[in-house]
Parts: structure tokens; C-alpha cells; sequence
């Protein structure tokens, strides 16, 4: 028999048709939309006069835009306030699930939706949003898409599609203290470079990642996208099943049983082949930073930024030049820079056990002076737990100021702005230039390692800060 990965069983089940040499036409189980790129969708199916052909496989939620102070009041920016509008009015028109600001289910696309049990093993998942390729910690093949597949997949559940190539990352061992997975993901970018996984989808396995909690499998497929990959996924398991049992849309009674065995079966093959093969040591990653403005430019925080040796022409001028605009010098060391902000959010790492690291971490301590410390959990549901488990207590004794969920400064399209000149330590994805506010200087890193530099107020090594 064929011997298959479980990206190929999942994307065959799926495929409606195959056009010779052309884009197969592809299913989309599951659609996620937000405020941002949903507008002129709804718009162009209006103006050809066509509905929502499935909105009951199509869930809403306004996040990038939303404010995180205030949430029950007005929108103060117009834009702002008119796109969530826009949403709120579209998806009355078709019959669409909304998690409005404010109600019990509210949050970050890529974190309610795992919340809510949305996201299942073997699914087919889109979203117009990269970060969509978070969904695939559960075995689904999820994907970024444009405005004008988004308003194919609401005229027709389908999209056209070619099969991407196939890559498998294994990470083998145990990881040392201090060490999670937001640094094996920023470990294995450093590596293969924010350009390396391109035109590829990618197979997270290895005993490393098995042994992962759902929350950490995630932050890892959400940064897929940074190392050019169409998304990652990873074969569920014990964990995922363990994960879901009870979520509000997950299957229950004997569906349930009947789900899991067929789940189960979600696995590559023993045998099969991929195009691209990476191997890794869970004991070669140290926590991990970046200094420059993409995610590839990462380093352990005891490491010192990369001199321009080997550079030249063109490859020289733009590394120098994001030095330039990070106010670094190549050969410098990492740890002791001075830090201005931490952010603790996205959907990366603005999950509950992002958070429960955090104040773990910070319990009995305070936040050093220099710091502006902003917690942001992903979705009320975390911001509820956080409350629950006497989180937020400690962390507001520890000086950080939580805010009401959203994308917040992950990508500053709201009031939460990094200043210019600024740096941030960041649990999000994306250190490009602007990125957090205009002039910002964004460094990416785990949870833990954003405690610690909270408290210490500099660059430092979690595993050294009690
Ligand atoms: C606004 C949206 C389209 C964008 C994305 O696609 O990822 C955003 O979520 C981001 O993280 O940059
Ligand atoms: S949290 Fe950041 S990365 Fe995630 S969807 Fe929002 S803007 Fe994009």
C-alpha cells in the first residue's frame, strides 16, 4: 500500500478534484474570519449578489483592531470602529457565528478556536490570516489566505489549491531548564532562516514535540510562518484527545469514541517520504532571542550577535542595516542590553500556561523600574482563568498591567504602541521594523525569558534569575 504522510492523508481526503498539471479544488472544513481582511469579501459576494454558502462552518471574531482597555465602550478610532461594525452588521446578514467583544468566547481567532474544541484533528482550515497555520498543532492542515479566497471559500467552501512540498522537522531528546517551545521554534528559524521552509508544509515530529502540551505545540505552528512555510502540523495524539474531551464543539458520547479512533489514524507512515528533512537536538537549544527584524535573526540570550564575516554585498548592507535600526553592533553580546517594555500576548504565546509561566516566574518579585510591563491574555477565556487562579493578583503585585484580550501590540493596528526608539521583549511572532509601533525595537522570546527581563530589566537568561 502507498506509503503516506499524515499531511497527504489529510489534504487527499479533502481534494473535491483533481485538475491535471492545474490547482486542486480543495474543501475547507472549517473558516475563521476577522475584522481585518473580511470586508471586501463580504462586499464582492454582495455586489454578485451570492450569500455565505456554509456559515455554519464559518466562525467571526473582531481582534486586531479592537482596543484593550474599555471594551465595553465605543470604539474610539473610526477605522477601527467601523471595521468591527462592519463585521458585527456582516455577519447578522449571513447567519454567522460571532464572538463579540465582550462575550464569554471573545479572543484572538487562533486561540478561540482551539478553545472552543472549533479545531479538530484531519480538518481543513483557513483563515484570511498567516498565523492560521496555528490550528495545525491538532493534525489539521491550516492556512493563511487571501481576500479573494476568503470570498471563495464563503461562495463555495472550496479553494484552489496546489500541493505544497513536504518537510519534516524532528527534534529528538529532552529539553534542558528554562527551555520551551517558543525556543525550539526560534531555534529551528535561526537555522533553517525566515526564508528556509518556503513553498513547503511542514511536519513537526520527534519526541521532543510528543511530549509538548497542546499549548506548546501551538506556539510552535504558529511560527511556520516565519521560516516561509505554508503552515505546520504536527500527528495528534493522547495529548490533543486529552485536549479536547469536553471542549463545547467537540464531538461527545459515541461520536466521540468514533472521532478518536479515526484520529488515530492521522499519522505519516512509517516509510513514507518528504521532500525536506531537518533533524534537531532538544539538548543543543538554550533559550533563545532575536536581535534583528526578522525571525530568523535569532541567538541564545548567552550569545553574542553575529559579526559581518563571510558577508558581502547586499546580504552585508542589510544585515548591518537592521542592526542599524535594532541600535546593535554585530559581535556585540545579547544579554545586559537595557529594555524598555514586555509584552506578554498573541496568539503565540497569550495562552493560559504562557500566562501561568509568567507569574510563576514573577510570584513574590517586582517588575524592574525601567520596565513598562502589558499583559494581554488571548481570550477572555484566559483573561477568566487568569483571574480564577490568582494570576492576575500576582502579577499586578509584580507591577504589570493587564489588558482585555486582543491582538494588541503584536501588531500595534490598535492603541498599543511600542514608542519609537523603544525596545520590547515580546512573546509574539514578528520583530519587522514597525512592527510594534513605528520605530519600535522588537526582540522575540519565550514567556519565561520575558519574566525574567521584566525583573531584571535587561537582556538576561531565565535560568540564571531566582
Ligand atoms: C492582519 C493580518 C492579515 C495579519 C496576518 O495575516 O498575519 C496579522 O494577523 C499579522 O500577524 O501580521
Ligand atoms: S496576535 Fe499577532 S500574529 Fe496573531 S493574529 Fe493577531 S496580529 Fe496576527
Amino acid at each position: 500500500m502507498e506509503k503516506k504522510t499524515l499531511f497527504d492523508k489529510v489534504w487527499d481526503a479533502h481534494v473535491i478534484k483533481s485538475v491535471q498539471d492545474g490547482p486542486d479544488v480543495f474543501f475547507i472544513d472549517k473558516h475563521f474570519i476577522h475584522e481585518v481582511t473580511s470586508p471586501v469579501a463580504f462586499l464582492n459576494l454582495e455586489k454578485r449578489g451570492i450569500g455565505v454558502m456554509f456559515p455554519e462552518r464559518t466562525v467571526a471574531t473582531p481582534d486586531h483592531n479592537v482596543p484593550t482597555i474599555d471594551q465595553d465602550k465605543t470604539i474610539k478610532d473610526k477605522l477601527s470602529r467601523m471595521q468591527v461594525e462592519k463585521l458585527r452588521e456582516n455577519c447578522k446578514n449571513h447567519g454567522i457565528d460571532l464572538h463579540d467583544l465582550g462575550s464569554a468566547h471573545h479572543g484572538i481567532v487562533h486561540v478561540i478556536g482551539p478553545e472552543l474544541g472549533i479545531t479538530q484533528p484531519g480538518m481543513t482550515i483557513v483563515c484570511g490570516d498567516s498565523h492560521t497555520s496555528t490550528h495545525g498543532a491538532f493534525g489539521a492542515i491550516a492556512f493563511g489566505i487571501g481576500t479573494s479566497e476568503v470570498e471563495m471559500v464563503f461562495a463555495t467552501q472550496c479553494i484552489m489549491q496546489s500541493k505544497p512540498k513536504k518537510m519534516r522537522i524532528t527534534v529528538e531528546g529532552t529539553l534542558g531548564k528554562g527551555v520551551t517551545s517558543k525556543d525550539i521554534i526560534l531555534y529551528i528559524i535561526s537555522k533553517i532562516s525566515a526564508a528556509g521552509a518556503t513553498g513547503y508544509f511542514v511536519e513537526y515530529a520527534g519526541s521532543a514535540i510528543q511530549s509538548l502540551s497542546m499549548e506548546a505545540r501551538m506556539t510552535i505552528c504558529n511560527m511556520s510562518i516565519e521560516m516561509g512555510a505554508r503552515g505546520g502540523l504536527i500527528a495528534p495524539d493522547e495529548t490533543t484527545f486529552e485536549y479536547l474531551k469536553g471542549k463545547q464543539y467537540a464531538p461527545i458520547g459515541a461520536d466521540w469514541e468514533k472521532a478518536v479512533s479515526e484520529w488515530k489514524e492521522l499519522k505519516t507512515d512509517e516509510g513514507a517520504t518528504f521532500d525536506m528533512e531537518y533533524n534537531f537536538e532538544a539538548e543543543d537549544i538554550e533559550p533563545m532571542i532575536t536581535y534583528g527584524t526578522n525571525p530568523g535573526m535569532g541567538i541564545k540570550v548567552v550569545g553574542n550577535i553575529p559579526t559581518t564575516d563571510g558577508m558581502e554585498g547586499s546580504n552585508k548592507k542589510t544585515y548591518l542595516k537592521s542592526l542599524d535600526y535594532m541600535g546593535f553592533a554585530p559581535g556585540e553580546a545579547i544579554k545586559g542590553k537595557k529594555v524598555d517594555y514586555v509584552f506578554v500576548g498573541s496568539c503565540t504565546n497569550g495562552r493560559i500556561e504562557d500566562i501561568r509561566a509568567v507569574a510563576d516566574f514573577v510570584k513574590g518579585k517586582k517588575k524592574a523600574d525601567n520596565i513598562t510591563a502589558w499583559i494581554v491574555p488571548g481570550s477572555r477565556e484566559v483573561e477568566k482563568l487568569a483571574h480564577e487562579e490568582g494570576l492576575v493578583k500576582i502579577l499586578e503585585e509584580a507591577g504589570f498591567e493587564l489588558r482585555q484580550p486582543g491582538c494588541s501590540a503584536c501588531l500595534a493596528m490598535n492603541d498599543d504602541k511600542i514608542p519609537a526608539g523603544k525596545y520590547a521583549v515580546s512573546t509574539s511572532n514578528r520583530n519587522f521594523e514597525g512592527r510594534q509601533g513605528p520605530g519600535a525595537r522588537t526582540m522575540l522570546a519565550s514567556p519565561l525569558t520575558v519574566a525574567a527581563v521584566a525583573v531584571t530589566g535587561e537582556i538576561c537568561d531565565p535560568r540564571e534569575v531566582f
